[in-house]
């Protein structure tokens, strides 16, 4: 047994399948007698899908030709075209291209055509997949971080092998988002993850499905508190966390989690600080603790890589059914490989996460640092969206953007600078630090800061 599969994974040289080439042949020979088919097909295949170099060219020359208004059925320009580009010979010649293209075609559906090649490239990448996989294994690869690969490669070649069951009329469109309102309406929720911050569920109706929101901030200004806190809430609806938690241990996180709930101070908590009777509220809120499912994952030895990350969240969402993932923090995540730029590990990750929203359909929150000119002068600067710009792509990738502004005295401000489908906003917070708590700024607050909000009006993001 152990020889059958080693040879299955090792892909044997193969045969090439008739049936890769007759597809190819069908699906070309369909544009040439239906070029007004062309623009459909270009829109669910590539050049790259194409097992045979020639047939590849010919399919982009098409789509080239079609594209500047060319008359594909004018025989005598199409033959002068694959010459010039040197393809006449690469497919045998005239005499065999009217052969295999003109004489044989058949009145045939170019989409199902089009849909048998791209299914034959995806299993072309499966195997080149398998074999890469067995290299990997065979090398030094460390094992956590070859399956994380592994999952994430697997996921990519899912999503395009499922992109045809994807497609979809306006009105299937429609009818899909008419039944979530009237669940909504029904259930009398949220379309999205209820967060406990006012501002973003009023607002924005909480964090929504498949969306990537980033969390930014200066240290020490609460990001991790508020995303804590937010993982929280939606645990507290009965909806599953998953906190990715890079720098805080699962102590440290414990020690807040209850310091809330027992009006005990963190610090006091963490250092084992507490009397007698504190010890029997935290008991209690420890039990209560037991049916929140809330998952706290920290890096324990291993390497906390990007692979390792999404693998994790992917193994999760089948287990537990995560409705929400903390990834806290983007510029602590490891490199995927030792000579991976920053710049280059940022944009790999705010990539990564976003398609890992979108793939698990639930919304990821990555919590990130901002570039050190807002701390430049005296009174740090309210952030702007260009201060994270310098990490690379979390502006363009994010959905929502959400920063924190401290203002002194307990006072932060919560700014809104993107967010798809809604307009920027914000809101004025208050921070108690004992117990790592946001909450809605009382009125008196507003008034202190006025000056501040004023300015927001022409503050560029
Ligand atoms: N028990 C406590 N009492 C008072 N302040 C506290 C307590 N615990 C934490 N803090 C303060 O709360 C603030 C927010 O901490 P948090 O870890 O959420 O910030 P952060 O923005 O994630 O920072 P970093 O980037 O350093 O992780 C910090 O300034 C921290 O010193």
């Amino acid at each position: 047994m152990p020889n059958r599969n080693r040879s299955m994974l090792a892909g044997r040289p193969r045969v090439r399948d008739i049936t890769t080439l007759a597809a190819e042949n069908g699906l070309l020979s369909s544009m040439l007698l239906a070029p007004e088919m062309i623009a459909a097909v270009e829109a669910t295949l590539t050049e790259g899908d194409f097992e045979d170099p020639a047939r590849a060219k010919m399919f982009s020359l098409l789509v080239e030709m079609n594209r500047s208004g060319e008359h594909i059925r004018d025989q005598r320009l199409l033959l002068e075209r694959l010459r010039a580009s040197g393809l006449l010979d690469e497919l045998g010649g005239p005499r065999q291209f009217l052969a295999e293209f003109i004489d044989h075609t058949e009145p045939a559906n170019a989409a199902s055509y089009a849909a048998q090649v791209r299914r034959n490239s995806v299993r072309r990448r499966m195997r080149t997949l398998a074999n890469e996989f067995q290299s990997k294994a065979v090398a030094d690869a460390d094992p956590a971080d070859l399956a994380g690969w592994l999952q994430a490669e697997l996921g990519l070649l899912q999503s395009i092998a499922s992109t045809d069951q994807h497609a979809s009329t306006v009105a299937e469109a429609c009818e899909s988002l008419l039944q979530e309102i009237r669940h909504t309406a029904e259930t009398g929720g949220s379309p999205g993850v209820l967060t406990g911050i006012d501002h973003i569920d009023g607002y924005y109706g909480g964090l929504l499905p498949s969306r990537l929101y980033v969390i930014a901030a200066r240290p020490g200004v609460g990001k991790s508190s508020l995303a804590q806190q937010v993982g929280e809430a939606i645990a507290a609806n009965n909806q599953g966390v998953l906190f990715i938690s890079l720098e805080m241990s699962r102590q440290e996180i414990a020690a807040r989690y209850l310091a809330k709930r027992c009006g005990i101070n963190g610090k006091q908590l963490a250092a084992h600080a507490v009397s007698a009777a504190d010890l029997q509220v935290i008991e209690k809120a420890a039990q209560d603790a037991r049916s929140l499912p809330f998952l706290i994952s920290e890096p324990n030895g291993r390497r906390a890589t990007l692979a390792a990350i999404c693998a994790e969240a992917r193994v999760r969402k089948t287990t537990d059914g995560i409705a929400a993932i903390v990834v806290d923090y983007l510029q602590i995540i490891e490199p995927t490989h030792p000579r991976q730029t920053e710049y280059e590990k940022v944009t790999e990750a705010t990539r990564a996460f976003k398609q890992l929203s979108r793939e698990l359909g639930i919304p990821v929150v990555l919590l990130s640092q901002l570039n050190r000119q807002t701390e430049a002068g005296t009174k740090p600067r309210a952030p702007r969206l260009g201060d994270l710009r310098s990490s690379g792509s979390i502006e363009q990738d994010a959905d929502g953007v959400l920063f924190l502004h401290e203002l002194g005295r307990g006072s932060v401000r919560l700014m809104v600078p993107k967010m798809r489908g809604g307009e920027r906003s914000e809101a004025l917070l208050r921070f108690h630090g004992p117990s790592c708590t946001f909450s809605d700024a009382p009125i008196e607050d507003h008034d202190n800061f006025r000056a501040e909000f004023a300015d927001y009006a022409t503050d560029s993001f």
